[in-house]
C-alpha cells in the first residue's frame, strides 16, 4: 500500500490551517468551513511554521483575548508568509496582521460588541463577492488606528473605520467582525469565498470520503492479522468508532463493555443486543458489579468516587484485554479510544488545558499501564459529525440519538455514599423519567436528562402514615456542546405524572424535585 493512501486527513484533503489565539469561536471557524466540505484544522498560534505536519492551501489566524500591543500577546511565526498561500486574519487575526506590518492597533475609545452593519466599499474584492451590506457580529476592544501600508480598506462600519482590509498585491484579508458566528449573516460567504475561490480548496471533505480514507488507513496501521481491542459503553462515540473498525478489520476487533454496576436499567442487556446482534460487533461484557461497589463503600467524595471508578475501569480493562490471545499468536497491540475533535483541541490550545472543575473519567488512564499503542478514527471529529458518520455506517437512530451517559454513571448521581440499594432508587427514578420522557415524544428535544438521589430524608404521608424518605432530584437540559446548558420547560402536567409515578412506585422516595440550574454556575451532573 502506498504512503499516499495512510495519510492522515490534513495529508489526504486540502486543508485550511486555522491558527488559534484562543478565542472562544475559534473551533467555529472550523466547523463552518467543514459545512461547505472543505476540510480544516486548528494548531496554535504558537506553532512553528517550519515544524508543520502538512502544507495548508490557505491560513486563517483567529481571534483572541490578548490585545497584539500588550506585553506576553501571543504572535505568529513570521515564517506563515513564507508558505505562499492565502491568509485571512479575523479579529485579533487582523490586528496582528497590521502590527506585523507598522503596528498600527490601539484601544478603542468604545468596546463594540455585538452587531453592527457592514457597508462593502469595493466590491471588486473576491472577498466580498455576493456580501450586501449586512448585519455582522463584532467583539473587540482593540482597533487598527490607520490602514496599514500595502492594504486596501473593503468594507466599514460606522464605528470601524477598517472593519475589512485587503492587500493590495497579495491574497492577504483581514476582518474585524467575526464571519464565522451565525450572527454575522454572510459570515459562511465570507469564510467560502476564502477557502474556495481564493485558497481553491477542493469541496472534498465528505462523511463518504472520509470514512474511506479512514478504514484504508486502519488496516494499513493494523496489517492483516493482528487484533485489536476497545472499551465500548453504549454511547455514540464508543459504538461509532466500534463500527469503524468492525467494518475495517471485522472480527478482529474486539469490543468491551464492562458492567460497573453503576449503569441505567437493562443497559448491559441492551448495549449486547445492539452492538452484537444489530451491529454484529464481536462484544464481551465483563460483569465487574461487585469489583466496583466494594472499592466505593463508604467513600463520599465526588472526586475520589471519580477516581476508583476510574482505576476500577483501568484494573479490569487490563485483565480482560490479557485473556485475549490473538490467533496469530502475537499481543494486542492497539487500543480503539473514542476520543472528538474537542477532547483534542482542548488539549493543543496554547492557553493550555482549562481548569480542572471535575476529573471526567477517561479511558485516556489506561495508556501507561497498557503501553497499547491508540486508535482514535473520530479524533478530527465533531459530535454532530460523529453522528452522522453513525447513520451513514447504519447504527440505528435511537442510538445515534442517545443522550451521552458519563462513564461514572449512577455512581455520579447517587449523592454520597453509593451502595447497591442507593443505585437501586437512582436507576429505577431514572428509567420512569425517561420513560415518561420518550412516551411524550420529547426525548429528540433534550439533550440530556436524568435522575439524581439526594441523600437527605423529608417527611411524606402516604396512606395517612408518615413516611419518611430520600428525594429524587430531576434534571433535563439543552445545549449544544455541554460546556454550557440551560434547564429544559417541561409542562407542568408532565412534571406532574413523573413525580407521581415515581414516588408512588420507587421505594424509598419521599419527594421528587425538578433542577432549573442552568450551566454555568451549575454542572450537569450533581458531582
Ligand atoms: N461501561 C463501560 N465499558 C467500557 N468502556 C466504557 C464504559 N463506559 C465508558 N467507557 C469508555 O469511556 C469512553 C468515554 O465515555 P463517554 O461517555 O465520554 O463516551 P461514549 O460513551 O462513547 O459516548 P457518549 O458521550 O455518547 O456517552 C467511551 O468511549 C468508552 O471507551
Ligand atoms: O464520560 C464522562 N465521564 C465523566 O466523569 C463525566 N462527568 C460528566 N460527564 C458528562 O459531561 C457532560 C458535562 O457534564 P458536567 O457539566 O457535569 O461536567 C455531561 O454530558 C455529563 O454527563 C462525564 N462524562
Ligand atoms: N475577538 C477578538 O479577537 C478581540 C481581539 C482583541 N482582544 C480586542 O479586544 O480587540
Ligand atoms: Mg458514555
Amino acid at each position: 500500500m502506498s504512503l499516499e493512501e495512510v495519510a492522515p486527513a490534513h495529508q489526504t484533503f486540502d486543508t485550511i490551517l486555522v491558527l488559534d489565539f484562543g478565542s472562544q469561536y475559534s473551533h467555529l471557524i472550523i466547523r463552518r468551513l467543514r459545512e461547505f466540505n472543505v476540510y480544516a484544522e486548528m494548531l496554535p498560534c504558537t506553532q512553528k511554521i517550519g515544524e508543520l505536519p502538512f502544507k495548508p492551501v490557505g491560513v486563517i489566524l483567529s481571534g483572541g483575548p490578548y490585545s497584539v500591543f500588550e506585553d506576553g500577546a501571543p504572535h505568529v511565526d513570521p515564517a506563515v508568509f513564507d508558505l505562499n498561500v492565502p491568509i485571512l486574519g479575523i479579529c485579533y487575526g487582523m490586528q496582528e496582521l497590521a502590527w506585523i506590518n507598522g503596528k498600527g492597533v490601539g484601544r478603542g475609545e468604545k468596546r463594540e460588541y455585538g452587531p453592527a452593519v457592514i457597508n462593502v466599499v469595493d466590491d471588486s474584492c473576491p472577498l466580498f463577492k455576493g456580501v450586501d451590506n449586512s448585519q455582522v457580529w463584532m467583539s473587540h476592544n482593540d482597533k487598527l488606528t490607520a490602514l496599514p501600508t500595502g492594504y486596501k480598506t473593503v468594507a466599514d462600519t460606522s464605528n470601524s473605520p477598517y472593519a475589512g482590509i485587503a492587500n493590495i498585491e497579495k491574497p492577504i484579508f483581514g476582518l474585524q467582525f467575526h464571519p464565522e458566528v451565525t450572527h454575522s449573516l454572510h459570515g459562511k460567504v465570507l469564510l467560502k469565498n476564502f477557502a474556495v475561490e481564493i485558497c481553491h480548496a477542493k469541496q472534498n471533505w465528505t462523511m463518504k470520503n472520509f470514512i474511506d480514507t479512514e478504514i484504508t488507513r486502519i488496516r494499513t496501521l493494523v496489517g492483516p492479522t493482528a487484533e485489536v481491542i476497545g472499551a465500548v459503553s453504549g454511547g455514540v462515540d464508543s459504538t461509532v468508532g466500534a463500527k469503524l473498525m468492525k467494518e475495517a478489520i471485522g472480527d478482529r476487533f474486539h469490543a468491551i463493555f464492562v458492567d460497573n454496576g453503576l449503569m441505567r436499567k437493562n443497559e448491559a442487556v441492551t448495549v449486547k443486543k445492539t452492538l452484537d446482534d444489530g451491529l454484529g460487533i464481536n462484544l464481551t461484557v465483563v460483569d465487574a458489579a461487585e469489583e466496583f461497589l466494594s472499592k466505593l463503600k463508604g467513600i463520599t467524595d465526588p472526586e475520589k468516587k471519580r477516581k476508583i471508578i476510574g482505576n476500577t475501569f483501568i484494573h479490569v480493562f487490563e485483565r480482560v484485554g490479557a485473556e485475549i490471545k490473538p490467533k496469530d499468536g502475537s499481543e494486542i497491540e492497539y487500543l480503539l479510544q473514542g476520543t472528538l475533535y474537542p477532547d483534542v483541541i482542548e488539549s493543543i490550545s496554547f492557553k493550555g488545558p482549562s481548569q480542572t472543575i471535575k476529573t471526567h473519567h477517561n479511558v485516556g488512564g489506561l495508556l501507561e499501564d497498557m503501553k497499547l499503542k491508540l486508535i482514535e478514527p473520530l479524533r478530527e471529529l465533531f459530535k454532530d459529525e460523529v453522528r452522522n458518520l453513525g447513520k451513514i455506517l447504519g447504527i440505528p437512530d435511537e442510538l445515534v440519538w442517545r443522550h451521552p451517559f458519563p462513564g461514572p454513571g449512577i455512581g455520579i448521581r447517587v449523592l454520597g455514599e453509593v451502595t447497591p440499594a442507593q443505585v437501586k432508587i437512582a436507576r429505577e427514578a431514572d428509567y420512569i423519567f425517561i420513560e415518561e420522557i420518550r412516551a411524550h415524544g420529547l426525548y429528540n428535544n433534550i439533550s440530556q436528562a436524568f435522575a439524581a438521589l439526594l441523600p437527605v430524608k423529608s417527611v411524606g404521608v402516604v396512606g395517612d402514615q408518615r413516611t419518611y424518605e430520600q428525594v429524587i432530584a430531576l434534571r433535563a437540559i439543552e445545549t449544544t456542546d455541554f460546556m454550557t446548558a440551560d434547564w429544559y420547560v417541561f409542562e407542568a402536567a408532565f412534571l406532574k405524572k413523573v413525580s407521581s409515578r415515581i414516588v408512588n412506585e420507587v421505594d424509598g422516595v419521599a419527594r421528587v424535585t425538578y433542577d432549573i440550574t442552568s450551566k454555568p454556575p451549575a454542572t450537569v451532573e450533581w458531582e
